[in-house]
């Protein structure tokens, strides 16, 4: 289903324009018509990370003329594997201004709106208004659904995506361009639980992957604000890059709809953290007086070294985790195997004495194995708080971070 164009034309293209965009002028789908209506239209993208890095490029390439930033956090070495927008010299620099930087380097003919701040439910209404168009590159799903329900409420439509290793997904969110038209809530109404999906931080992502998903966000970007082709609205795409194998999946308008439903229930902007639960209830009883700082882990360890104190301290990341950095002396057991409950095996008997410490990256996946270990019996476990970052901030900086 083709949708009107979002945006008016702008009055003409200068020369320069003309001659910048004629690869576009020359496809009948865009042409001069279509490359007005880019010059006139005004985007924000949300973050300028894996996703947000080659929206930006290839938005400000193809001629937006007002990009807006929404971007809070600094480029730090472990971003350049994909964020391709920032460089070497850019590390320690707020990536709003290193990805404004680039595209005035890019095509300085676009307007760069910078919002070097975390976007929240403070500030969220205020800078959507007045764009076209969002593009959601962002990587927590209270962000997500902070984005998609201010979208809802001012009438925006949006482009998310989402990437996790190989794989990646997009989809348009525009509930007010069609009637039968979903929004992220209708496919997916609740957070994962917390600690049940890994973020790239914990789990990793293919540099590569950040390109072919953002540029189907800029590719789905590009076709609403011209009205060209068919967006993916109601439309799924999900790509598997390790069996080259795109897909495209049928999403529909939930009744029940928590937003857009027909009784809807979120009528404004709630406590989306508390929605997300940035660490789930049981494992936040259990760590509430059992979480130890890594100043005082490594003072156990030496009273452990000298013999006057008796632990095991267990690692509950992934093996490519521990290969990269590691508490000396940890013992590797993945979280799974805490929740298939076959980790109980590997730890000394309840009543032996020893005590269990548990530690993670940054400390949820640490709390959510501790809930399970009290439960066990081990009344005395405890966890580090901001586990091997902190290790490795606080106390070994010799070691990479990641
Ligand atoms: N509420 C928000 N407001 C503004 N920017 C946000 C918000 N939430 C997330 N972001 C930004 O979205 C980007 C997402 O990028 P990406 O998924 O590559 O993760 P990252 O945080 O840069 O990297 P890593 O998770 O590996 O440390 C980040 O730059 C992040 O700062
Ligand atoms: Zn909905």
């Amino acid at each position: 289903m083709s949708f009107p164009a979002l945006v008016e034309p702008a009055a003409e293209l200068t020369i320069d324009e003309v001659r910048r965009y004629s690869r576009h002028l020359i496809i009948p789908d865009v042409g001069m018509d279509g490359q007005k209506r880019l010059k006139n239209a005004k985007v924000l993208v949300i973050g300028a990370g894996g996703l947000g890095s080659p929206a930006l490029l290839y938005l400000a390439a193809a001629g937006v003329g007002t990009l807006g930033i929404a971007e809070f956090d600094e480029v730090d070495e472990s971003n350049l594997q994909r964020q391709v927008i920032h460089g070497q010299s850019d590390i320690g620099k707020p990536k709003a201004l290193s990805a404004q930087e680039s595209i005035a380097e890019i095509n300085p003919l676009v307007q760069v709106v910078v919002h070097n701040e975390r976007l929240d439910n403070d500030n969220v209404m205020e800078i959507f208004r007045g764009y076209d168009l969002i593009v959601d590159g962002t990587d927590n799903f209270a962000t997500r659904y902070m984005v998609n329900d201010a979208a809802y409420f001012l009438g925006i439509p949006y482009v998310w995506g989402s990437i996790y290793r190989f794989d990646g997904q997009a989809s348009v969110f525009a509930p007010t361009m069609a009637d039968d038209a979903p929004c992220y809530r209708c496919l997916y109404p609740e957070p994962p639980p917390p600690g049940m999906v890994p973020s790239c931080a914990e789990g990793g992502v293919l540099g590569v992957l950040c390109a072919s998903i953002g540029s189907i966000q800029v590719n789905e970007a590009i076709k609403l604000l011209v009205g060209a082709g068919d967006p993916a609205i109601g439309k799924l795409v999900i790509y598997d890059a390790l069996e080259l194998e795109w897909r495209k999946l049928k999403v529909r308008k939930d009744p029940n709809c928590a937003l857009c439903g027909e009784n809807p229930t979120v009528t404004g902007l709630i406590d989306y953290d508390a929605f997300c639960g940035a660490i789930s209830e049981e494992a936040a009883d259990a760590a509430a007086d059992a979480t130890i700082s890594v100043v005082q882990l490594e003072n156990l360890l030496k009273e452990r070294a000298e013999g006057t104190r008796d632990f095991v301290l267990i690692d509950v990341r992934e093996p490519n985790e521990y290969e990269i950095n590691k508490i000396p002396g940890s013992l590797l057991i993945p979280k799974g195997e805490f929740l298939n409950g076959n980790a109980l095996a590997q730890l000394p008997p309840v009543d032996s004495g020893t005590q269990v410490i548990l530690h993670c990256k940054s400390g949820v996946r640490s709390a959510e194995c501790l809930a399970v270990v009290k439960g066990a019996g081990y009344d005395d476990a405890l966890h580090v708080g901001g586990g091997v970052v902190a290790w490795v901030n606080q106390i070994d900086p010799s070691q990479p971070s990641y």
